[in-house]
């Protein structure tokens, strides 16, 4: 069955991603794009500067922006979001509450206690919590996020080790310029550097991490107790997030274990969920951003280096930023929502 979706901030680096993947997909039909108010009334090809190497898809080239506002836009199953935070936190909330269900990356919400936080392959049945946001906040409408870049590329990995009593996580991050959007960091600023802060992406990663490992009865939703600690660092690659991670465990995991986890972690059904989930090299030099990143449609986590440590198992990993970790993943979180039967 096909759906019609909408993309609330389409003309943005994000949106254009959402606008690649939705193009050709197979149980989505985009009716409506939505910008600023510098946007809105233009046909879309003239709002948006297209900045991704496949062509503007024709399904959208004519379509009219609207304003961000439910008045504004028809009557579709569902909208994705890509709208900056500061925005998505003032607007998301009126789509939802004129009955719009919807799917968004931007940041604001996502640690609410009502706000499912959901990587498909993870933590589907957290998609539960939707019907307590109903009761608490008298939606006919729904809010999904996904999670930061960065903590989607973790993740996924993290749960797959989880059967051996995950304990304690150190990451260090290798992040890619377009995390920060398409003006977010200027080349004299990267360019034969590595910037060793990224504002409140260290936070994110401790909590978001958490919340996604966590637990859910059916009416309250349990952070996992391990601790997590994150060094976030920028550098000059265009797209893919490698991370250096150090995972420690209740009970002990030999490397084997560890690569026997994550190539049979189990997946799920759904149109962009690539299988396996995870890829895991033996090549100690891979994953690599440049080599890597185009996965399965740019949707698969990659693995490898992996070593006991003194303190249990360190490895790296990678995972591209803009599509599993930001549009492929609202994306995912869609097809779940179909699914599940919630559009
Ligand atoms: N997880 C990840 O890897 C990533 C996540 N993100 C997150 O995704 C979101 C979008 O990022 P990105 O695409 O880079 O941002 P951009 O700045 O490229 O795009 C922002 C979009 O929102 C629209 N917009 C801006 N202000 C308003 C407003 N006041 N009212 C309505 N619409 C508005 C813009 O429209 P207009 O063109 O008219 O200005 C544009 O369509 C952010 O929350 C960002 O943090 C971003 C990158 C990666
Ligand atoms: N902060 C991420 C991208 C981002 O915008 O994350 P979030 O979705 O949490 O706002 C990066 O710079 O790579």
């Amino acid at each position: 069955m096909t759906h019609t979706v909408g993309v609330l901030g389409a003309t943005g680096a994000v949106g254009q991603r959402l606008i690649q993947l939705l193009d050709p997909h197979p149980d989505f039909e985009i009716e409506a794009l939505t910008a600023s108010s510098e946007s809105a009334g233009k046909p879309y090809r003239k709002a948006a500067k297209w900045r991704i190497s496949t062509p503007i898809p024709d399904s959208v080239a004519e379509i009219t922006v609207a304003e961000t506002d439910p008045d504004a836009i028809p009557d579709v199953d569902l909208l994705f979001s890509s709208l900056p935070s500061s925005v998505g936190e003032r607007v998301e909330s009126d789509f939802c509450e004129a009955g719009y269900v919807v799917s968004s990356n931007s940041s604001n919400q996502r640690m609410a206690e009502d706000v499912p936080l959901v990587i498909p392959e993870v933590n589907a049945d957290h998609l539960g919590l939707l019907e307590v946001q109903r009761d608490s906040r008298g939606w006919d409408g729904a809010m999904v996020k996904n999670p930061n870049c960065s903590t989607i590329t973790m993740v996924p990995t993290l749960k797959a080790l989880d059967e051996f009593g995950l304990s304690r996580v150190h990451v260090a991050t290798l992040q890619a310029v377009s995390g920060a959007g398409y003006s977010g960091v200027t080349s004299m600023e990267i360019i034969d550097n590595a910037i060793p802060h990224i504002g409140g992406e260290e936070e994110k990663m401790e909590s978001e991490s958490k919340k996604l490992l966590g637990s859910f009865d059916g009416a309250e939703l349990a952070a996992h107790d391990a601790t997590v600690s994150a060094s976030c660092n920028r550098i000059p690659t265009l797209d893919g997030h490698l991370e250096n991670v150090w995972a420690e465990f209740e009970a002990g995991a030999t490397v084997e274990d560890a690569v026997e986890a994550m190539e049979s972690y189990q997946g799920i059904d759904l149109p962009s969920s690539p299988d396996p989930l995870i890829r895991v090299f033996e090549e100690p030099e891979r994953p690599q951003p440049r080599l890597d990143r185009e996965r399965e449609n740019g949707m698969q986590i990659c693995a490898g280096g992996l070593r006991e440590s003194e303190t249990g198992i360190q490895y790296n990993c990678l995972a591209h930023n803009t599509l599993r970790g930001a549009a492929g993943a609202s994306v995912l979180n869609g097809e779940l929502l179909a699914k599940e039967g919630y559009l």
